[in-house]
């Protein structure tokens, strides 16, 4: 590892050179012209695959970040309850394969690498390897659609952190696709579960106006949010995080009574709530939390719940340990009628929206072109000055992003 630690915490934002696109050269936060980018690489959280793996890979997750011993005892836990296997490497793994499908259907003849933040295979050996191919010019696809630290930045951090320990940074350069929270390929898939979902409970003789639906997402530290998004650019308390989140929410419900799912009469409330915080009780995270909304909602005469992962790709541990057995158990006790509904994983439309995302940034269509389904989108190709900074974990380089 090169200089990155002593860097990293110094007052200057080193942010990021010297691994600025060419699109970051001019400041423009969308592609200016058509990359010919010659590999992709799919950028995943990683997870661990046996009990062995479960505490290696939760220090690697909380490194220098001073989560306590007994929060990775707790999590280690739910890791244990499944066997110590983490189901999300092996989504990764379909997904790569689902998005090469399509690029190939599409004539796309540019190879996709896969590589993780915190298991292997770890994103540094996926660069080698990519390198080693003679591949230069990458384009990241992180796994996940918002905008902030943990959702944005800290892969970008992580692709720089990748390209110097390998000694790759003056010869290969990575760009990262847009946030894609809004983009209709990931939106689609929450339109048809949800949809679903509440025409399985109309059926069972429940009325909509007795439905709650709550759109779940990971909290994070309310710094962090208020962070998230460019540094000049006001999104309320919660930053663009919070926000991206409100508007995807507010687009599903509004697509689900235009397409006839919900009648006017009687709509279910919903709103977005959080889950899996984790951090000192004395720092805030975003609220309100799952579990406590659910235990509220018979004194707001509910009858039945809809849980929608909004903020997820794939049924991970997230999903299965903090949605499937915590808030099922909070819906149960509360006499709820519950149902969790799906997240995108490698449903078709995703897979496509994910091509159609490649091709947009590597044809560099214009920003008044691009398809997006909130007012807040489309999302910039390149991160703006400050985006997504943590000022906890101090300045640390980062490719993907315009010099601030
Ligand atoms: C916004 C966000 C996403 C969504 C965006 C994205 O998908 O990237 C996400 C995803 C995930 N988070 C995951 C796991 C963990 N996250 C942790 C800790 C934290 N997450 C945070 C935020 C997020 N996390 C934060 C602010 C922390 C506190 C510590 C820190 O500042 O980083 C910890 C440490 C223990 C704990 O504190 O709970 C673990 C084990 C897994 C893998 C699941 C599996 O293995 O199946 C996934 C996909
Ligand atoms: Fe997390």
């Amino acid at each position: 590892m090169s200089s990155l630690s002593s860097e990293a915490n110094q007052d200057e934002p080193t942010d990021v050179v010297p691994f600025a696109t060419e699109a970051s050269a001019s400041g423009a936060p969308y592609a200016q012209a058509p990359t010919a980018y010659d590999a992709i690489l799919l950028a995943g959280f990683g997870g661990p695959e046996g009990q062995e793996d479960v505490i290696p890979f939760l220090r690697n997750v909380t490194r220098g970040r001073g989560i306590p011993d007994e929060r990775l005892e707790e999590v280690a836990h739910h890791y244990r309850h499944f066997g110590g296997v983490s189901p999300i490497n092996e989504h990764n793994r379909q997904l790569r394969q689902a998005i090469e499908d399509e690029l190939t259907r599409r004539g796309i003849d540019v190879p996709i690498y896969w590589g993780n933040r915190n298991w292997a295979p770890y994103l540094e050996d996926t660069v080698k390897e990519a390198a080693a191919a003679g591949h230069t010019r990458l384009l990241g696809l992180a796994t996940s659609a918002y905008s902030s630290y943990s959702s944005c930045r800290q892969y970008r951090e992580d692709f720089a952190r990748a390209l110097v320990s390998t000694d790759l940074a003056s010869t290969v350069r990575i760009d990262k696709i847009r946030q894609f929270f809004d983009a209709p390929g990931f939106v689609e898939p929450f339109v048809e579960s949800v949809g679903q979902a509440l025409q399985q409970l109309t059926e069972e003789g429940i009325p909509a106006g007795s439905i709650r639906v709550l759109f779940s997402t990971h909290s994070i530290p309310t710094d962090d949010a208020r962070r998230s998004g460019p540094r000049d650019q006001d999104f309320g308390p919660g930053g663009a995080y919070a926000a991206q989140h409100e508007a995807v929410a507010e687009h599903i419900m509004q697509r689900l009574q235009s397409d006839g799912l919900i009648s006017d009469g009687a709509l279910p409330g919903w709103e977005v709530v959080y889950q899996s915080r984790s951090g000192p009780a004395s720092q805030p995270w975003l609220e309100p939390d799952v579990c406590d909304r659910i235990s509220q909602l018979p004194q707001e005469s509910a009858q039945a719940v809809v849980i929608v992962p909004l903020g997820f790709l794939s049924d991970h541990m997230e999903v299965m340990w903090d949605l499937d057995e915590e808030a099922m158990e909070a819906a149960e006790e509360a006499g709820l009628r519950a149902i969790r509904t799906a997240t995108p994983g490698v449903h078709p439309a995703f897979v496509r929206g994910v091509v159609d995302l490649i091709q947009e940034r590597m044809d560099a269509v214009a920003p008044e072109k691009r398809e997006h389904l909130t007012a807040l989108g489309p999302w910039f190709d390149v991160c703006r000055p400050g985006c997504c900074e943590n000022i906890r974990a101090g300045f640390k380089p980062a490719a993907a992003g315009v010099r601030p």
